[in-house]
């Protein structure tokens, strides 16, 4: 039975040829980040308040002049398309059913305004990578012309995490086929009639660009993470002049890059160690969240991604200060194990657990959830 996360994440583990389900459950070096945030997550304990009435649960909050349904959204991923075609149009109309937020990726393998056309009433928001300055440009100028709503700079992939799993794979674009390969294919062959069906996936915001040859080199970087290393908090005037909604900054840990963040114009923060796939010694994004917040005074919202697989984590984050949370992985394995209906299962799953949790906490709304930690309550820091 799917009944959480981690049911989807077998069910995926099952039905993904292994390269690709390294690709996404893969993290970086010895996986050490990566289970330091469900395990600090985990040891987080909330304690609840009886007697109150929470008949009604309202998980709704207001984020840049829009409303979610609920306080978490879906966080970029690259290559999605990999998982199953058009991933990126299933996981963005999914959102929009959640009244959740989605984050396409630089790294789609469709092209951003195609994923807009998927759900133009939702909220969406674009996310940046920079390998090619003027590139980047041209993306930000499409993305609001298109009607994306924020934009997110990742900014933890100055180069790519060690990323053994997939050494060991031999997983790289483009596809060549190895034995090893060919027999992850013949093993797994409902996933491979339909990739053979939908054709090899590329960087398609890359080859949509236009610009001449920049599409070859640059989907040679992008492949590599090969990211534009000489970007530094000055140069991020020209962006915050190009883009004219909410920039946010995701891949944050440290308060004193937070303080940096209000400093230069940014918006929004999302404290992230990009799911445990870069830095391995990085500290769990849930641990960092405190001291992010704290910086922030709360002049702009932060987000927090990284480990989050329960509703009992959404709301221990919220309680910590983040105004809401991104899920990566949780909607790929949703996706890969049933394409829409279990991505609208992972994100109902998730929404279910958090108005269960809220109930047992004896808080009604989301800013009670935020009072949790004033109040003389079992929370740690
Ligand atoms: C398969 C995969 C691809 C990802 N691609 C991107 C990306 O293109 N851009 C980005 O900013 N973050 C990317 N991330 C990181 C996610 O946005 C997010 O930070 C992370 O998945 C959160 O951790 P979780 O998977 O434990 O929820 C990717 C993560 C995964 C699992
Ligand atoms: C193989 C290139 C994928 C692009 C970047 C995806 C990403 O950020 C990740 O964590 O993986």
């Amino acid at each position: 039975m799917l009944l959480n996360a981690d049911d989807f994440r077998e069910e995926a583990r099952r039905l993904l040829p292994r390269f690709v389900f390294d690709y996404v459950d893969g993290a970086a070096d010895d996986g050490d980040c990566l289970r330091r945030n469900r395990s600090d997550l985990e040891s987080l304990t909330l304690a609840p308040r009886v007697l109150r009435d929470t008949t009604v649960i309202d998980t709704s909050i207001e984020v840049f002049g829009r409303q979610w349904r609920v306080p978490f959204g879906i966080a970029p991923t690259g290559l999605n398309g990999l998982v199953q075609p058009g991933g990126d149009a299933i996981l963005s109309a999914a959102a929009d059913r959640a009244g959740a937020p989605f984050a396409l990726s630089t790294a789609s393998n469709m092209r951003l305004e195609d994923v807009r056309a998927a759900a133009p009433g939702g909220v969406q928001w674009m996310q940046l990578y920079v390998m090619h300055r003027e590139m980047a440009q041209r993306i930000v100028q499409r993305a609001q012309k298109a009607g994306y709503q924020a934009l997110v700079l990742t900014v933890d992939v100055p180069v790519s995490g060690n990323r053994e799993l997939d050494a060991r794979n031999g997983f790289k674009m483009p596809f060549r086929p190895t034995p090893k390969l060919a027999w992850d294919l013949i093993t797994h062959p409902r996933w491979a009639l339909r990739a053979a069906r939908a054709g090899a996936p590329d960087f398609a915001n890359i080859t949509a660009d236009g610009a001449d040859a920049g599409s070859a080199s640059m989907q040679a970087a992008l492949l590599a993470r090969a990211m534009d290393r000489s970007l530094v908090w000055e140069t991020l005037a020209r962006l915050r002049d190009d883009w004219k909604g909410p920039l946010l900054l995701k891949g944050l840990l440290h308060p004193h890059d937070a303080r940096l963040a209000v400093e230069h114009g940014v918006d929004g923060l999302i404290v992230s160690n990009h799911g445990g796939r870069q830095l391995d010694a990085s500290p769990s994004a849930i641990s960092a969240l405190p001291g992010v917040v704290a910086a922030v005074q709360g002049r702009m919202p932060v987000f927090m991604d990284s480990g989050i697989r329960r509703g009992t984590h959404i709301a221990k984050a919220i309680a910590l200060g983040a105004t809401g949370v991104f899920v990566g992985r949780p909607v790929l394995y949703g996706l890969a194990a049933r394409g829409a209906v279990g991505v609208d299962r992972v994100l109902g799953l998730l929404a279910e657990e958090l108005v269960r949790t809220m109930t047992l906490l004896g808080t009604p709304r989301i800013a009670d959830l935020r009072s949790l930690i004033d109040a003389p309550l079992n929370v740690r820091q």
